[in-house]
């Protein structure tokens, strides 16, 4: 897990090997222990070089690892040895050195980066600090603010940056190692004691607790309720008033607390969850690393509005020409004027040149005979997306995917209505495109395995994490939701305050609660989609009883919100009132309050006082119950799937690890138990009746979530 030769007759080049990331496992950490002792222990050898094998110096400490007891040596007193030594020891930096992997080049006296290398310090991304004196080593070399700001971010700076702020001490394009082994033997027999971090005092700011207090603040405001980056804005302060020795065991105590946490579990579950997620399996046996993704260079997007200008952004960015189609000349200008607008922002914000080029406008879609792929993103109406379909159909080429940019409508329908339903495929964008990470990418039960692998390749290409789901209304995340959102218009009618229940959901966690979302998305959607669906408006049939529709129980006060004009911020009111017509500012609305009164005397309910406990179960339990059915229906394959498009696409917060993940936190049992509760007191609610899939999981003793699949595998897959 080490290599060890001797190079230039006098240099140990020490060459970690365990891929893909050469992570710190025990056996990685037992391996440099045994070639640094060798090292240091052969008079031949004057000089060490630390580098990886594969282009990759280091990724850090084993993750998986964390979920198991510690074996092999530990990684903070065989750094701190590899520091104390008398022979110089130079980093070697291709690829990453991140986490453990920086704290490795930290201990080094000497750190060479190649050009395209990265360094950073992510553990806070994962909940974790770094523990092995990267929170005491890095202030005394770069200085408090910039160590606090990478430590509490975890951000990932370039070698370039590196080199400004001193992490490292020369950025070469040429073969790092051979720069790092010359670098080395100059280096021989000059004076170590500067290079030894530890041995430094750190350069205090004068103003390091007003400087602590507003990071502090900031990271409240962000990363609401997350403990991890407190926790290194501590650890910092530890380095900036007390010397090493105290200093490192202050970052270990704050480490223990961090460790055994359920948010660095939830978190760590999060960074597999997000790489699990692109590994699709269909029934038929085809999966991600065996289909082969068709190569897309020309794409066009149909629709310019908020949805078409963000996927016209997406592509073009990329570096895939796009045809933007719009249905009349004056909507065909605004688009083109926004979307060149919003290239050359994001253009100038990453510091290369606008792709505008690479667009082209059109109103007629007689000109995407040649292009490779199609996003349709009209209006979200079953009937217009079948005629565009059909028109591409006849004049896109045969081998042109179709895809659409649908929010919840059957995709199959659309493929029967084209002359090639395997190439058509739903992607499922959000709001606003360029800038949310998820793809819902939707397979209808045509779907060919390559239009699956182009549209999940693609989506990656776009910077995207894309997740296969199937076909269903609403697909994953909008199915989910309805429950969710459903709960909260309940408690409404029961006592609750939009606001109250906002509250409890932003505290949570969320960035927004459910009220709040919903006036930034606009009420009238969801009200145009109740419409559609005969569930509101003139085709309700005057005899059905009142707050019943289709069978089942139904709040009509997200209607009447809307029937008074207020869509949610654009309009200036919705749920709560805004300053003007697109303001952000929200503010509880006294006549929202009247109009939940009249409601509720009208419907003879008397308000009770509802608990911040009861708001939490009712919403999440509902929201992670029908995530136990998409599972159960096979519309998605595994939990972390439907983790991560909670996580990416509806704000649900990542040190909480998604709805089921969450589910499996606070126990199947318990959360069988209170839907149980909650289903007695509203039986006529169909969504809080346990699904059998979270029945049987209790019935097995509630295995560990990645024990859950084994449970569902024999259930019939719209993958
Ligand atoms: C007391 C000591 C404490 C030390 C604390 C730490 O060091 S915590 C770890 C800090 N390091 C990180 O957070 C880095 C995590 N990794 C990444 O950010 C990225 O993987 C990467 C290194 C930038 C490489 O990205 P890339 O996109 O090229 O590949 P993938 O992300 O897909 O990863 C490839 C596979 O490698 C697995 N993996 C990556 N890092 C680790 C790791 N540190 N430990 C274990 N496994 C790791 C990753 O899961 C992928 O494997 P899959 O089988 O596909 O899941």
């Amino acid at each position: 897990m080490a290599r060890y030769e001797l190079v230039k007759r006098s240099v140990a080049l020490i060459t970690l090997t365990n891929p893909p990331v050469n992570s710190l496992s025990s056996a990685v950490r037992h391996g440099i222990a045994k070639t640094m002792d060798r090292a240091l222990s052969d008079p031949k050898v004057t000089a060490v070089v630390i580098c990886g094998e594969n282009g990759r110096f280091c990724g850090g400490a084993d993750i998986r690892e964390f979920s198991g007891p510690m074996r092999g040596p530990p990684l903070l007193p065989l750094l701190d040895s590899i520091e104390a030594g008398e022979k110089p020891v130079v980093a070697a930096i291709e690829g990453v050195a991140l986490g453990g992997g920086l704290e490795l080049a930290l201990v080094c006296h000497y750190r060479i980066a190649h050009s395209k290398a990265r360094l950073g310090l992510p553990e806070v991304t994962l909940g974790l600090l770094p523990a092995a004196g990267g929170t005491q080593r890095l202030p005394r070399l770069i200085g408090i603010p910039a160590a606090l700001e990478l430590i509490t971010t975890g951000r990932h700076v370039s070698s370039q940056e590196a080199l400004k702020l001193g992490i490292v001490d020369q950025v070469t394009e040429q073969n790092v190692c051979e720069v790092a082994v010359e670098f080395a033997l100059r280096a021989v027999a000059k004076p170590l004691s500067s290079r030894r971090l530890s041995a430094l005092t750190v350069p205090c700011p004068p103003d390091l607790d007003a400087l602590l207090e507003a990071v502090t603040m900031q990271i409240q405001k962000k990363a609401r309720g997350m403990m991890a980056p407190l926790a290194c804005v501590q650890a910092v302060r530890a380095a900036a008033t007390m010397p090493y020795s105290q200093g490192i065991k202050r970052e270990s105590e704050l480490m223990a607390t961090l460790f055994n946490s359920g948010q660095a579990r939830a978190l760590q579950y999060c960074f597999f969850a997000e790489r699990t997620a692109g590994k699709w399996t269909l029934p038929s046996g085809a999966q991600w690393n065996d289909t082969k993704p068709r190569e897309i260079r020309s794409a066009a997007v149909i629709g310019l509005g908020t949805m078409g200008r963000g996927i016209a952004v997406s592509l073009a960015r990329v570096g895939i020409s796009v045809i933007a189609v719009e249905s009349d000349k004056k909507l065909m200008e605004t688009g083109r004027q926004m979307v060149i607008g919003m290239l050359e922002r994001d253009a100038k914000r990453r510091g290369v040149s606008a792709s505008l080029n690479l667009l082209k406008f059109t109103l007629s879609l007689q000109n995407l005979k040649d292009v490779d792929l199609v996003i349709e993103a009209v209006f979200e109406d079953m009937a217009l997306k079948k005629r565009v379909f059909q028109e591409l159909s006849k004049v896109c080429r045969p081998t042109t995917l179709l895809c659409s940019n649908t929010s919840g409508l059957d995709v199959d329908a659309l493929a029967g209505v084209t002359d090639r339903p395997q190439l058509v495929i739903g992607m499922h964008f959000f709001s606003p495109a360029h800038v949310m990470k998820l793809l819902e990418v939707v397979c209808g039960p045509r779907s060919s395995s390559e239009t699956i692998a182009t549209a999940m390749s693609l989506g990656k290409r776009m910077g995207k994490v894309s997740v296969a789901v199937g076909n269903c209304p609403g697909f994953v995340g909008n199915r989910m939701l309805k429950p969710y959102s459903d709960q909260a218009t309940f408690l409404l009618e029961e006592g609750a305050t939009p606001e109250q229940i906002d509250k409890v959901l932003e505290d949570f966690g969320f960035a927004m609660g459910v009220f709040r979302m919903s006036d930034l998305a606009g009420l009238d959607v969801g009200w145009r989609v109740r419409k559609e669906s005969g569930l509101t408006g003139p085709d309700v049939d005057p005899k059905n009883p009142p707050r019943r529709r289709q069978g089942r129980k139904y709040c009509p006060i997200p209607d009447m919100v809307c029937e008074q004009g207020r869509f949610g911020q654009k309009t200036g009111r919705g749920w709560y009132m805004y300053d003007k017509p697109g303001g952000t500012n929200a503010k509880p609305d006294p006549l929202i309050q009247n109009l939940l009164e009249t409601y509720r005397s009208r419907y003879g309910i008397k308000p009770r006082n509802i608990t911040d406990q009861e708001i939490i179960e009712r919403c999440l339990f509902a929201l992670a119950n029908e995530g136990f059915r998409i599972l159960e229906d096979g519309i998605a394959a595994r939990p972390e799937d439907i983790d991560v498009i909670y996580q990416f696409g509806y704000g649900f917060p990542r040190h909480r690890g998604g709805p089921m993940f969450y589910a499996s936190m606070v126990g199947l049992e318990r959360v069988l138990e209170r839907l149980e509760h909650y289903h007695q007191a509203h039986p006529d609610v169909s969504h809080l009746e346990p699904s059998p899939l979270l029945k049987k999981l209790v019935a097995c003793g509630s295995p560990p979530i990645q024990k859950w699949r084994e449970h569902i595998k024999t259930m019939h897959s719209h993958l």
